[in-house]
């Protein structure tokens, strides 16, 4: 493929000026990349995990991960190429690409569901009751398989997830080549084939020396880059070969230059395919997660959306592209308060205020998927025509777009130097949203405790509340037990009635 010569340096010269982020950063030379090691580094926590989600402070302890507790090494690499031979040692460097992973055939898609309701990160259970995550998880995922049967089967029976992603990584593997950076890539998918773990056997099989972990999700949230970080964590615990491997993660990109440049030219091109494109009102919609994520948990996800929606505004601005613009969030599962405003909602509001040119904007997620070619290009757009919006439009997911592989390839480039090095240093990591450090210290800023999380599903709500705790959680839930039973047999009850399972 054609790779865009933007390169590490290039990249990482670029700043933006007139850019005023709702949160303090200092835009250091780095800041186009912030790479974390998941087992050397210990850049501190917010002090008791919650609330300080923009400032936490380094903190000089090192915390080792593994079964062993092994020196520190700082070794710095150059990156002009990937087979670094540092002593007698040749190295091979690899990356590993995590994403979310999708049902290929309408069979896969009730186990695929399973594994997504069965991860601590999606239904966080208090410990107490953490004995019915897999029992919880069967049973909404049998309930709510029919309904995402409906989807996928409406956009040719399967997740394009997989094709997408390996595409992705295929090209991604090209442009570092051609960036004299060899190095093989790998998918690890969170839920479904190919699964991480798959692709760290063959990272081992194939002797990788240096790794680094790129999720393709440009915005970090616990829910996904942190799902995914937290099983390699456990994997990298439990593995003699991987607590001995070189390692760095790039948690979040969404500030990169080549990313948003490419979704700003996306955006530019299809406002012109509109009749009057100044008159379009640009509506981004990103993918919600439970608010108590963000304010109770956390999650820097909705600080880092906006700052990305800002971020390509001022892109589009330099361009004398001054459109009004909006950012919503969509697929709210269960009624718990998500993420607002809801993408459904913002969407008839505009219509009803008279707007009449609506350019959908995906910005959670670089493929096509689900959300995209069927909520996003049937449901949503449907509503936008029903609601007086005359003329429609959305922006493609970025998928193999030349010049984001080559900046995903500038962003591994870069971290090269810092793989199984101290990566960064405090002040860097003092002005990063997302801080950094190991992945221990990651999860933890956000996540340190691991609350009971509000479920994004209902059942639990009722059940597994911490007054249902104090006094006698079991009782309550097998309460809730029963209620379960009798819904599936009867196929009537609060799930049916509240949307959760769909009615017969
Ligand atoms: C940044 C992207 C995503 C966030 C954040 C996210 C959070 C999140 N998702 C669910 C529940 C479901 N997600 C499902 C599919 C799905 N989710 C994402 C991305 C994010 N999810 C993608 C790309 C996909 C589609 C994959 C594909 O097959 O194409 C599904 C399954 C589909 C369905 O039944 O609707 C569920 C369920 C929760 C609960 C959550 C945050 C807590
Ligand atoms: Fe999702």
């Amino acid at each position: 493929m054609n790779c865009p010569a933007m390169s590490a340096s290039a990249s990482s010269s670029c700043s933006y000026s007139t850019f005023r982020p709702r949160h303090p950063r200092v835009l250091l030379p780095h800041d186009s990349q912030r790479s974390v090691q998941f087992s050397r580094l210990h850049s501190e926590a917010a002090s008791d995990g919650w609330g300080e989600k923009t400032q936490p402070q380094p903190q000089p302890p090192l915390r080792l991960l593994g079964k062993q507790s092994l020196p520190l090494r700082a070794v710095v690499t150059t990156s002009s190429s990937s087979n670094i031979s540092t002593s007698d040692e040749i190295e091979k460097v690899g990356v590993l690409l995590l994403n979310l992973g999708g049902p290929e055939t309408l069979d896969d898609v009730q186990p695929f569901l399973f594994n997504l309701f069965a991860d601590p990160d999606i239904i966080r259970l208090p410990p107490l009751f953490q004995f019915l995550q897999k029992p919880l998880a069967q049973f909404i995922s049998v309930a709510r398989a029919p309904k995402s049967k409906e989807g996928y089967a409406s956009i040719g029976g399967g997740s394009p997830l997989r094709r997408i992603t390996d595409s992705q990584a295929e090209e991604l593997s090209k442009c570092l080549s051609e960036k004299n950076v060899p190095a093989k890539v790998y998918v690890g998918m969170r839920y479904w084939h190919p699964f991480t773990e798959e692709a760290i056997e063959q990272i081992k099989t194939d002797g990788i020396t240096k790794l680094v972990v790129l999720p393709l999700y440009p915005q970090f949230s616990i829910s996904t880059s942190g799902s995914s970080l937290r099983l390699l964590e456990k994997i990298f615990r439990e593995d003699e070969y991987l607590v001995n491997m070189q390692h760095t993660v790039i948690p979040s990109w969404y500030q990169r230059e080549g990313y948003i440049t490419a979704m700003a030219n996306l955006i530019q091109n299809e406002l012109g395919k509109f009749d009057s494109p100044s008159q379009v009102v640009i509506f981004f919609s990103a993918h919600g997660v439970p608010l108590a994520y963000v304010e109770e948990a956390g999650d820097p996800y909705k600080a880092e959306m906006e700052e990305c929606v800002d971020l390509i505004m001022e892109e589009l601005d330099k361009r004398n592209i001054t459109n009004a613009y909006t950012l919503a969030y969509q697929s709210r599962v269960g009624p718990v308060e998500w993420l607002k405003p809801y993408t459904e909602e913002a969407i008839t509001e505009l219509g009803k205020k008279g707007v009449e040119n609506l350019l959908a904007v995906p910005i959670s997620f670089v493929s096509e998927h689900i959300e995209t070619l069927e909520e996003i290009d049937v449901e949503y757009k449907e509503l936008a025509l029903s609601s007086g919006i005359k003329n429609w439009g959305r922006v493609p997911a970025l998928g193999t777009e030349p010049l984001f592989i080559s900046d995903l390839a500038d962003a591994v480039v870069e971290s090269l130097p810092y793989v199984g090095a101290m990566a960064v240093s405090n002040l860097e990591a003092r002005q990063s949203l997302v801080p950094l450090g190991s992945v221990e210290e990651l999860l933890a800023t956000y996540d340190s405790q691991r609350r009971e999380l509000p479920a994004p599903v209902t059942m639990w709500e009722w059940g597994f509340t911490r007054s249902a705790e104090t006094w006698n959680g079991r009782a309550a839930m097998l309460a809730v037990l029963a209620l379960l039973v009798l819904e599936v047999t009867t196929g009537k009850g609060f799930l049916h009635q509240w949307g959760i399972l769909p009615s017969s």
